[in-house]
C-alpha cells in the first residue's frame, strides 16, 4: 500500500479535457501537482503551478496525463522518460514517427496509451477485434462511422482508427493494407476486405463511433456514445493510478480493465 496520495501532472491544462481533468484528479484522491499551458499562463479557477515547459511539470510529479496535440508528442516522451515520470497519453491523431517516440519512451517509463479512454469503448473495441475474427472480409463489409464537435481536428479519430486496428487484428490483417478512408468522386467498387472509415463532424457532439458488418444478408452494428468527455478524464485518472506499480512497458486500456486475462 503507497502512504503518499499520487502527484499527477496534467499537460493541456486549459484544454476541455484538460479541465475536467484537474477536478477529477483531486475527486480520485489524487494530488493535482502541476499543469501545462503553452505559454505558462495560470488557468482561471484552478488552483497549482503551471509552467509552459513539461520538463518542469515532470519534477514535482510521478504521472503526467496529457491530453493535447500531436506535435507535442515527441517532445513530451523525450522529457518524460529522461525524468523517470510515468505517462498516460490521450493525445491522437499521431504518425507512424510519433508512435515511434511513444514506444520509445515505454523502454524507459510506464505508459498507458489509449485513443479513448471510455470503459465502453474498451469494450466496444475488444468486440471489434472478435467481430473481425468471427465475420470474414469477405462476406462481412467492415464500416466505422465517427462523428465528433466541429473543433476536432484529426480524422478519422483516434478511436476509430483503434476499432479499425481491432477489426484487423480479427482478420489477422494489417489495418494499412486494407483502409478505405475518405471516400470522395469516383472511387470504384469497394475492395474486397477492405476496411472502410467515414468521418462527421459538427456541432459540440462529444463523440460518437460505430463498427458495422454488412453481408448480402444481414448487418450488425456496434454503436457507443459518449455524453460528457468527464468519462474520458476519470479513466484517464484510473489509469493514472493503476500505472503506479507498473514497470516501464506500454499499456493500454485493456490492461488498466483487468480485460487481457478474461478469456474472449
Ligand atoms: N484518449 C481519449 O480518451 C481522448 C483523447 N482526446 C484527444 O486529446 C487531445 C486534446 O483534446 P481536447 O482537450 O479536446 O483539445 P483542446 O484543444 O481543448 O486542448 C488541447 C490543449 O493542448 C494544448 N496544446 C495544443 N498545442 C500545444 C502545443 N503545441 N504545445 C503545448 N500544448 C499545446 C493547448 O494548450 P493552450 O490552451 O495553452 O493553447 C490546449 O489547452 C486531442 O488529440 C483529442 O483527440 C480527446 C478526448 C478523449
Ligand atoms: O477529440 C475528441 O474530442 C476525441 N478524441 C478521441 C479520438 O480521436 O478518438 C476520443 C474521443 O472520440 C473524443
Amino acid at each position: 500500500m503507497n502512504a503518499q496520495p499520487l502527484r499527477i501532472g496534467i499537460a493541456g491544462l486549459n484544454g476541455r479535457v484538460g479541465r475536467l481533468l484537474a477536478q477529477e484528479v483531486v475527486a480520485g484522491g489524487g494530488v493535482l501537482a502541476g499543469g501545462t499551458t503553452r505559454d505558462g499562463a495560470p488557468v482561471a479557477g484552478i488552483d497549482c503551478p503551471v509552467y509552459s515547459d513539461i520538463s518542469q511539470l515532470a519534477h514535482h510529479c510521478d504521472v503526467v496525463i496529457d491530453f493535447t496535440h500531436v506535435s507535442t508528442v515527441v517532445a513530451h516522451g523525450a522529457a518524460l522518460a529522461a525524468s523517470g515520470t510515468a505517462w498516460v497519453l490521450g493525445t491522437t491523431g499521431l504518425s507512424a514517427a510519433e508512435q515511434q517516440a511513444v514506444d520509445a519512451a515505454a523502454g524507459r517509463v510506464a505508459v498507458v496509451q489509449a485513443a479513448n479512454f471510455s470503459p465502453g469503448v474498451t469494450l466496444v473495441t475488444r468486440l471489434a477485434r472478435q467481430m473481425g475474427a468471427a465475420l470474414p472480409g469477405s462476406d462481412y463489409d467492415a464500416e466505422i462511422l465517427e462523428m465528433h464537435h466541429r473543433q476536432k481536428v484529426d480524422a478519422p479519430s483516434g478511436t476509430a482508427l483503434a476499432m479499425g486496428r481491432a477489426v484487423a487484428e480479427g482478420r489477422g490483417i494489417k489495418l494499412e493494407d486494407h483502409i478505405e478512408s475518405g471516400r470522395d468522386g469516383h472511387t470504384g467498387p469497394r475492395a474486397d476486405g477492405a476496411i472502410g472509415f467515414a468521418a462527421l463532424r459538427g456541432g459540440q457532439i462529444v463523440g460518437e463511433h460505430s463498427v458495422i458488418f454488412t453481408s448480402t444478408h444481414e448487418q450488425i452494428s456496434l454503436t457507443h456514445r459518449s455524453f460528457d468527455r468527464r468519462v474520458y478524464a476519470t479513466g484517464a485518472v484510473r489509469a493514472a493510478h493503476w500505472l503506479r506499480t507498473r514497470r516501464p512497458a506500454l499499456y493500454d486500456m485493456e490492461d488498466v480493465l483487468g480485460l487481457k486475462s478474461v478469456a474472449e
